[in-house]
């Protein structure tokens, strides 16, 4: 019979095995993609000057030691040269800061929170970084149709903390919720946990307040949910990683908050079986499902590397899923999740599980799950490939990644690779593959790149799934886009942004 009663936490001795480590990663610019400074204004001190007219003294830095935070990705992985951090606070210094980039022909990158992914946050070379982290007031709410107002620096944790209190939530989550921005997930299109249950941000963001490249201040940051006067401009920067425009604010339809939350922790004996598991998911639970993600085992011996706590499961089994259900009465929600439980556990499409009794439970089986981007980084550095495949392929590309490795000679004891892990949001057709690495080598790249977007595009898939392409896959694009939407594209960029000062190097 399924266990529904209490998360069993039985494991004395652990099967999953311990990961030697043998160096530390070191960050070289020779995994970059061949590029050059282009022809942009080196930064002067009367530059400085003029910067220094727009904002107070603390909005603005140039320590070393300080930039090296906003110069360096999350990773580690990338890491550019800025000589100097600016800080605005309210739109019109960011309109004013680049207007005056924009004239004397400096580069731009804005930044959020930077847990980006693709090194899509950071500079390559020198250019100035605009941290957005000062715009953080929140504009309005209206209760009534559930419509937030914020600037786009406000950290995603605190917005949905506060809608909270509104009986309201966030139609996003992920992982990195404590740091990153809203402004950010925006600029990314970010997917998260429950892109299954809310929808992609296209769907919810109403409307936006943008600087243009020469400085101009757009707004549609209106509270409609319907506006057909030809083109949906937002949608625009929507996704476009900071190269058409710095977000300054957001205006974001959010749904009622459930009331009831439930999170149930498989094992499953294969990949035919998480699919099987998925389909029953949806028919049998209908609206109330809002995450349906899957772990394989691999991914599982590296977070418990990570967290050195017993695993939720007794037995370890080849893939793991964590499946949430959100809605308004527990106790018809909970009876639809044990009785969908039970049948599966019958039909032998799951073979093992725990359902979480309490919020302190659900906390910890999501954290089986959103930790592994962390856990991937055990050795210190981490090749990452977030896809979307057609479901019936979706895992296939970890295998596929790990033989190739292991053909290499690339991955095991004493090789550079630790393992191949593969994880991702079923519910959308993403899978993450993770590549965790005890160092940077170009060997590892090369054997992955462009293996891995050649695999995908072979699928019909999409290279980014929720990443976005930054500076990773700004050679890759054309895996995805036919040349005429590259070509659009590329016009898009010319007509915003003319003298291509925001965020360059990047894929456009
Ligand atoms: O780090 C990754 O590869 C995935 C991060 C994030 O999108 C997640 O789903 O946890
Ligand atoms: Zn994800």
């Amino acid at each position: 019979m399924f266990n529904s009663t209490v998360i069993k936490r039985a494991i004395t001795r652990s099967r999953f095995q311990s990961i030697r480590l043998n160096s530390t990663v070191k960050l070289t610019k020779d995994s970059y993609p061949n590029v050059a400074r282009a022809n942009y204004a080196k930064l002067t001190d009367e530059h400085i000057a003029k910067f220094q007219e727009i904002l107070s003294s603390n909005q603005l830095i140039t320590d070393k030691d300080e930039l090296l935070n906003y110069n360096e990705d999350w990773m580690k992985k990338y890491r550019g040269e800025s000589q100097l951090l600016l800080k605005p606070k309210t739109t019109e210094e960011v309109s004013e800061i680049i207007k005056y980039a924009s004239e004397q022909n400096l580069a731009v990158v804005p930044q959020g929170g930077n847990t980006g992914l693709v090194g899509g946050s950071v500079p390559v070379f020198d250019e100035i970084i605009l941290s957005l982290a000062g715009l953080n007031k929140f504009r309005s709410f209206d209760s009534t149709s559930g419509i937030l107002k914020v600037d786009s620096g406000v950290i995603l944790e605190n917005a949905d903390n506060f809608l909270k209190e509104q009986g309201y939530i966030f139609p996003l989550d992920l992982g990195a919720k404590g740091s990153c921005h809203v402004g950010g997930v925006v600029a990314t299109n970010a997917g998260g946990l429950r892109l299954l249950r809310y929808g992609s941000l296209h769907g919810s963001v109403l409307g936006l307040e943008v600087v243009l490249p020469n400085g101009e201040i757009v707004s549609s940051i209106n509270a409609l949910r319907k506006d057909n006067t030809g083109y949906d401009l937002k949608q625009l920067f929507i996704g476009s990683e900071g190269t058409l425009g710095v977000i300054t604010g957001v205006s974001i339809l959010c749904p009622p908050r459930p009331k009831s939350f439930n999170v149930a922790f498989l094992g499953v004996e294969s990949y035919d079986k998480v699919k099987e598991t998925f389909v029953k998911a949806k028919a049998e639970l209908g609206e109330i499902l809002s995450a349906f993600e899957l772990m394989d085992h691999n991914s599982q011996v590296l977070t418990k590397n990570h967290l050195k706590t017993s695993h939720p499961l007794e037995e370890e089994h080849p893939f793991y899923i964590l499946i949430e259900t959100s809605g308004s009465n527990n106790t018809h929600d909970m009876e639809k999740l044990e009785a969908f439980l039970e049948n599966a556990f019958e039909s032998e499409t799951i073979s093992d599980g725990v359902i979480a009794q309490d919020e302190t439970q659900i906390k910890t089986l999501w954290n089986w799950r959103e930790s592994i981007p962390e856990s991937s980084q055990i050795g210190g550095g981490v090749y990452k490939y977030d896809v979307s495949i057609p479901l019936d392929d979706l895992y296939e590309l970890t295998n596929a990644a790990r033989e190739r490795l292991i053909e290499a000679d690339l991955l095991g004891e004493g090789k550079p690779v630790i393992d191949a892990v593969g994880y991702g949001h079923v519910g959308d057709g993403n899978l993450h593959l993770n590549v965790a690495v005890r160092h940077y080598d170009k060997a590892v790249e090369k054997c992955l790149e462009p293996f891995v977007y050649e695999w995908v595009s072979g699928k019909n898939g999409s290279i980014s799934a929720e990443h976005g392409l930054g500076f990773q896959k700004k050679n890759y694009i054309g895996y995805s886009k036919s040349e005429a939407e590259i070509k659009l594209i590329k016009q898009l960029k010319g007509l915003y942004d003319p003298k291509a000062i925001l965020n360059p190097y990047k894929y456009v």
